[in-house]
This record gives structure tokens, sequence and C-alpha cells, in this order.
């Protein structure tokens, strides 16, 4: 079987053009031009690399986007401030905080203070209770992105075995419970999971979110079984998923690249929540 590939990149693109044509509704109906504050503490590579294709993005869909690159040795406190600022900005409508944070500071702590009604990203853990409990909230863009590439292909979920591999508060759960509400009966693997092979083998739906190139082979993989490559690691300058992209294509039916795959589509979902933050309601 030859997998076909999931275009991510145009479906990106696609979802853009609607939204540049509400942003300016926005702007001219309402006076609202939305903006986007974005937070990177340190110079984590894949960070980086997503504040590059944002920063494009949001001059394309014409957003404001205000930038703060803070040093790897910043101190919470100020972090905490700058948050607190932001919240009261009214022309700020979404607070996008990259992680990883160094160590000295509590990424819990800190993400807890972004504003419910700024926390594009889904960090905060009024948004992650809503998010559990299946009430409305800004989405977290990864598993946003992901769910939109399953429903554009018309990929049933209902009913299907999917497997998330990787725990991390913002792609692995909030994908596992996105799924289950989409009613696909669902398994987290992790680090510790005894038997990844099998689970993944029995999976119709693999999510791969570790940022480990090479993690998954065409042997963990069930023939016809769709393939989502959620991982974002920089090996030698260039950006590579976690997924073995020529062996599993062979197998899958449906299978994502990176770059040009969820990681397209993570970006154009930022936007998709500023918008919504700025009272865009459709
Ligand atoms: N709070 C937070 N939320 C995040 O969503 C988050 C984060 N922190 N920290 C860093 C990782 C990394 N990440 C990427 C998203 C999009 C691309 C992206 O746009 N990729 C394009 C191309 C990039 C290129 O080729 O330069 C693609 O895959 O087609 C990359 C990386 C989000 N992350």
């Amino acid at each position: 079987m030859r997998a076909e590939i999931i275009d991510g990149k145009m479906v990106a693109k696609n979802i853009r053009i609607k939204l540049a044509a509400a942003i300016k509704k926005l702007e001219s109906e309402r006076g609202i031009k939305p903006g986007l504050a974005t937070i990177i503490v340190g110079s984590d590579a894949a960070s980086l690399s997503y504040v590059k294709n944002k920063e494009k993005i949001c001059l394309e869909t014409g957003l404001n986007s205000f930038s703060y690159n803070l040093p790897e040795d910043t101190r919470e406190g100020d972090l905490i401030q700058l948050i607190e600022e932001l919240n009261k900005r009214e022309d700020v409508h979404g607070i996008l905080l990259q992680l990883p944070l160094p160590e000295h500071i509590s990424a819990d702590r800190v993400t807890s203070v972004i504003s419910p009604l700024k926390d594009v990203d889904c960090l905060n853990p009024i948004n992650l209770g809503k998010l559990f409990k299946g009430q409305q909230c800004l989405m977290p863009c990864t598993p946003k992105g992901i769910i939109k590439l399953l429903e554009e292909y018309k990929i049933e979920i209902s009913g299907k075995k999917a497997a998330i591999v990787g725990r991390s508060s913002i792609v692995g759960k909030p994908a596992a419970l996105m799924l289950l509400n989409k009613h696909a009966t669902v398994t987290i693997c992790h680090s510790r999971t005894a038997e990844l092979k099998a689970e993944l083998m029995d999976s119709d739906i693999i999510i791969s979110a570790v940022g480990k190139p090479g993690l998954i082979t065409d042997d963990m993989v069930k023939v016809g079984a769709v393939v989502i490559d959620a991982g974002t690691s920089v090996l030698n300058g260039k950006l590579v998923g976690d997924v073995d992209f020529e062996k599993v294509s062979q197998k899958a039916s449906y299978i994502t690249p990176v770059p040009g795959g969820v990681g397209a589509m993570t970006t154009t979902m930022l936007i998709e929540n500023v918008l919504e933050a700025a009272g865009y309601h459709e």
C-alpha cells in the first residue's frame, strides 16, 4: 500500500484565505485588529522554527504581532509581570508562551497567570479543565489542527482505535481527549509503555508527538493505518518528525509529512484562536 500524503500546507493555506477575510471584516465592521503576543524564553530550536513561520503568517493574514524574546536567565517574576501586562492590554487578544521554558521557571505557575480569555494555546488550567469536560474553550493548536486534517480528508474517527504516543499537556493529552470526544477508542502511550509496538500494531490511527526522530518505524504500523506525525525536532538544521516517513508511507493509508503536515496547521490554528479570542464568531 502506498499512503496518500496529507497536505497540511495546502489545507492550512485554504483556511488562511478565510481567516484573512474574517480579520478584515472584524477590522472594518468593529474596528478591532486582532493582536498576538508571543513570548520565547531562551532559544529552543523548535520554538524558533515555530516563530519564524508564525511571523510570516501573521503578516499574510493581517494580524498584529508582538514578539518578546527574553534571555535564558530571565527571572520567573519578570516573566509573570510581562504576562500580567499583556493580560491588560487591549490590543493584545492572544498570548502565546512558547514551551519548553528554562528549568528554573515553573511552567505551571507561569501558565496559570495567562488570562483564560487570551490563552490561545490552552495552557491555563481553567481552559484545560473545560477541555477535559468537553466544554467550549480555545483548543490547543496542534491537536486542533490534527482533527481538522482528519476531517478534511474524511477519515473516520468514531469507533476507531487511536493510539497517541506522547503525553504532553500541549499535544498528547489534549489530542487524546479530543479524539475521545469524537468517539474514538483511545490509548495513550509514553516512554514507560511496555509494548509500544503491540499497541501501535493494533491501531487504526497513530499520532506521534514525542520529538524523537525515527521513533515510529514500519514494523510498528499495521497496513492501512493513518499516521499523523506531530514531532518537531531539529536535526542538522532541518525540521524532522518522529516517523520514518519513507518506509511507513509504504504501509499506511494516509500519512503527514514533516514539514508540510501538522506543523503547518499549528500556526494556522493559532491565528484562528486569536481571531476567536478577539471576539469573532461565525
Ligand atoms: N506553547 C507552545 N505551543 C506550541 O505549539 C509550540 C511550542 N510552545 N514550542 C515549540 C513547538 C514547536 N512548534 C512548531 C509549530 C509549527 C511549526 C511549523 O510551522 N512547521 C512548518 C514549517 C517550518 C519550517 O520548515 O521552518 C511545517 O511543519 O510545515 C514548527 C514547530 C510548536 N510548538
